[in-house]
């Protein structure tokens, strides 16, 4: 039984206008979301480039009290959590794929204070991320290869999230990649509680409307695993 669970929107700024990041944040924050997903990529784990914890770090002098959570796209998670940490950056989610110590990264990011994300790309069984439950405090399940806004959700990964809901009910589980009004209730059913969304939110002609469709969907899942 799913309890305790709360709904959670963080949309993605990555296809926003990055020249306008300080606005287009704060628009987003207007429009309803619990917290920002920050798209760190480095060019090496995926074939993209993104922004760091300079970006990051002027970013948060400018919303000194909303929610970050950075989504490490990178080859050593290692090497960037005291950075993020000092940006005051409150959720640290990094891929287990390029990491040969992942106990040791989680380690080092709660000694931050910051909270522990696992992410696992598409072609990753979820049963690799198992092993190291007990120090995550979210699971991000990729619905799309990484690297990239705009790309077209994957269904087939749904069973990796009601795998995860089944035996974990109290952990936060995150989805991210091309998820937005059109397949958010087969996230939410599955039982997604966590939801990035990026393309869907920022080119919306409502961006208030579309959170609020993404909450009520995954309230209402919450709502029924919760009364089962
Ligand atoms: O991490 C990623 C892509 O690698 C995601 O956060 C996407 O940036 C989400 O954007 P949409 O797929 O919703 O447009
Ligand atoms: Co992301």
């Amino acid at each position: 039984m799913a309890k305790n669970l709360s709904c959670k929107i963080g949309p993605s700024i990555l296809n926003a206008d990055l020249s306008q990041l300080y606005n287009e944040s704060q628009k987003l924050m207007d429009s309803g979301a619990d917290y920002l997903h920050l798209d760190v990529m480095d060019g090496t784990f995926v074939p993209n480039l993104t922004f760091g914890h300079p970006v990051v770090k002027c970013l948060r002098t400018k919303l000194p009290s909303t929610v970050f959570e950075t989504h490490m796209m990178v080859q050593n998670p290692l090497q960037w959590i005291s950075a993020m940490a000092d940006a005051n950056v409150d959720q640290y989610t990094f891929h287990i794929e390029p990491c040969d110590d992942v106990p040791l990264v989680c380690r080092k990011v709660k000694e931050t204070g910051m909270k522990v994300g696992l992410a696992i790309k598409p072609g990753t069984p979820v049963t690799c991320v198992e092993e190291y439950i007990d120090m995550a405090d979210m699971i991000l399940v990729m619905t799309v290869e990484p690297g990239f806004g705009g790309q077209k959700f994957m269904t087939d990964m749904m069973p990796k999230i009601e795998m995860l809901r089944e035996k974990y009910p109290t952990m936060d589980i995150e989805v991210d990649g091309g998820i937005g009004p059109n397949n958010i209730d087969v996230c939410a059913k599955a039982g997604a509680n966590m939801i990035v969304s990026g393309t869907a939110v920022i080119q919306a002609k409502n961006p208030p409307q579309v959170i609020q469709l993404l909450k009520d969907s995954v309230n209402k899942h919450l709502n029924i695993k919760s009364n089962c």
